[in-house]
């Protein structure tokens, strides 16, 4: 019985080392911009910044067969399972909930049972920033980005892929969230630091 008691208390306890954390969803098409307005969060106010694909590009980077496996969902532009990258996150959350001032979760959720699942183990986001930007601007950008990112996702082919997806499936995201009245976007055609403008009155308004 102690020893249930005992696994039953950690679990508890990990959990709520993240329960209460500050989370703040970042959506938006590839190349939207999502990436390079939470460095200038990091910057600002000192958020943790986790970028799933980030994630997920240091696991195929580790050569490991789940890495394998991976790599061979993500160069076809394609969602890796559920259950691997919400763990991935919430391994990364947990390493960083006793220094953080609040999370940046990148490129998650991708579709609404994603955002379900992440309430349903971690915690209910008290933001969605949404970084909007036009298709033809997203391609153009992840086309010049390709140049030098070493990305196997950032080809043409693939791009128009995750495009696709995106559309797909992460759009009705933000209208799931903007049902719960959370979702501020941004429009990301604009230069970077008017965006980042944006963004910081999102973040000024918590
Ligand atoms: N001109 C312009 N370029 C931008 C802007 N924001 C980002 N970029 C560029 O567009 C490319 C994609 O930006 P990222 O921040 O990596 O976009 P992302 O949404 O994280 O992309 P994924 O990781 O593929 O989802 C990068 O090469 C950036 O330098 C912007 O506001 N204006
Ligand atoms: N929640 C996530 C995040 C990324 N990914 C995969 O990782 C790739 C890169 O994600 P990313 O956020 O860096 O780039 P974009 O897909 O947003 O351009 C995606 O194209 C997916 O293949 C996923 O499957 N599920
Ligand atoms: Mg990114």
């Amino acid at each position: 019985m102690h020893f249930k008691i005992c696994c039953v208390g950690v679990g508890v306890f990990v959990s709520d080392k993240i329960k209460d954390a500050k989370i703040i969803f970042v959506v938006g098409g590839p190349g939207s911009g999502k990436g390079t307005q939470c460095e200038k969060v990091v910057a600002k106010y000192g958020y943790t910044h986790l970028s799933s694909g980030d994630l997920l590009r240091a696991e195929v980077g580790s050569g490991s067969e789940r890495g394998k496996q991976l790599q061979a969902i993500m160069q076809k532009g394609e969602l890796v399972p559920l259950d691997t990258v919400l763990d991935m996150i919430k391994d990364a959350m947990i390493a960083k909930a006793d220094v953080s001032k609040g999370f940046l979760i990148d490129g998650y959720p991708r579709e609404v049972k994603q955002g379900e699942e992440f309430e349903k183990k971690i915690g209910k986001p008290c933001l969605l920033l949404y970084v909007d930007a036009r298709g033809e601007t997203m391609v153009k950008r992840l086309m010049k980005r390709g140049e030098t990112s070493g990305r196997a996702d950032d080809n043409e082919e693939t791009i128009k892929k995750r495009l696709d997806l995106y559309y797909k499936a992460t759009e009705p995201v933000i209208a799931f969230y903007e049902g719960r009245g959370i979702v501020r976007k941004v429009d990301s055609e604009l230069p970077v630091d008017e965006v980042f403008g944006q963004v910081s009155k999102a973040i000024d308004a918590l």
